[in-house]
């Protein structure tokens, strides 16, 4: 069976790296530059990076030059979200080298376009499914955008190869991952699934870990590894058997 992977996250705000509560904007903690925070989860052993542009992602500018110089400078994959929605913004996505990109409000508000953008570009393609309860939010988490399980129908019909599956309820609060809700979306689809928000302790990634033989591929960890709840190396051992 093959070891879950872990995806230290570098969230990206005003060219600052930070963590937010429940993805809400103005709750942010910055932890200093985003390239310091990536290259140092890459010493430690990161075989995958998420990165995220959060100003992109709630409309309040970008930091896509920024993001971009992070990913050429990583030697590991990088996952890159946040704002990325029509054409010309994936172009620039994948421009940056990144191994793959994480669709959200986009698959949500212009369905035809992802269902395009799959079918062109497979694997490179993840879409974010990031609920609360079993209802969708688009648009930096702020905006409703219909039932998870319609969604997450409609895009395995489209051929989508992978999902990014986030718990708002959990996101930057260090309370746990919401292991009901990755087992129920991995019972509805056979695509893989990483895991992202809550993660807190080393026995939170080892839970997730349980759950790879039902299609868990990875878990994203953020303000876990900024709080210094353990450090990636642990993490990594942690799930490494
Ligand atoms: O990923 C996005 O596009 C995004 C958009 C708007 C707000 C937040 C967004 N992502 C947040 C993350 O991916 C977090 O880094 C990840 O869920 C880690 O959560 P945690 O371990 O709870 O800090």
């Amino acid at each position: 069976m093959p070891k879950l992977e872990l995806l230290p996250a570098v969230d990206v705000r005003d060219g600052q790296a930070v963590r937010l509560v429940h993805g809400e904007s103005g709750s942010e903690t910055s932890y200093g530059d985003p390239l310091s925070a990536a290259l140092a989860w890459q010493r430690a052993g990161a075989e995958w990076l998420h990165l995220v542009d959060l100003d992109a992602a709630f409309g309040t500018g970008d930091n896509r030059a920024q993001v971009a110089e992070v990913t050429r400078s990583m030697d590991i994959k990088v996952e890159l979200s946040g704002g990325i929605r029509d054409d010309a913004s994936l172009a620039a996505a994948l421009a940056t080298g990144c191994t793959r990109v994480n669709l959200g409000t986009a698959a949500l508000e212009t369905p035809e376009w992802v269902a395009k953008v799959i079918a062109e570009h497979g694997d490179r393609i993840a879409v974010g499914l990031d609920v609360r309860g079993t209802t969708l939010r688009g648009r930096g988490w702020t905006r409703d955008g219909g039932d998870l399980y319609e969604t997450l129908a409609r895009l395995d019909a489209e051929g989508c190869a992978r999902y990014v599956v986030t718990d708002i309820a959990k996101d930057g609060t260090l309370q746990g991952p919401n292991l009901e809700l990755l087992k129920n979306v991995c019972a509805v689809t056979d695509r893989p699934v990483v895991a992202s928000g809550g993660v807190s302790s080393l026995d939170d990634l080892r839970a997730i870990a349980t759950l790879v033989p039902e299609g868990v591929e990875g878990a994203i960890v953020g303000k876990a590894l900024y709080a210094k709840a353990f450090t990636l190396e642990e993490a990594l051992e942690a799930v490494s058997v």
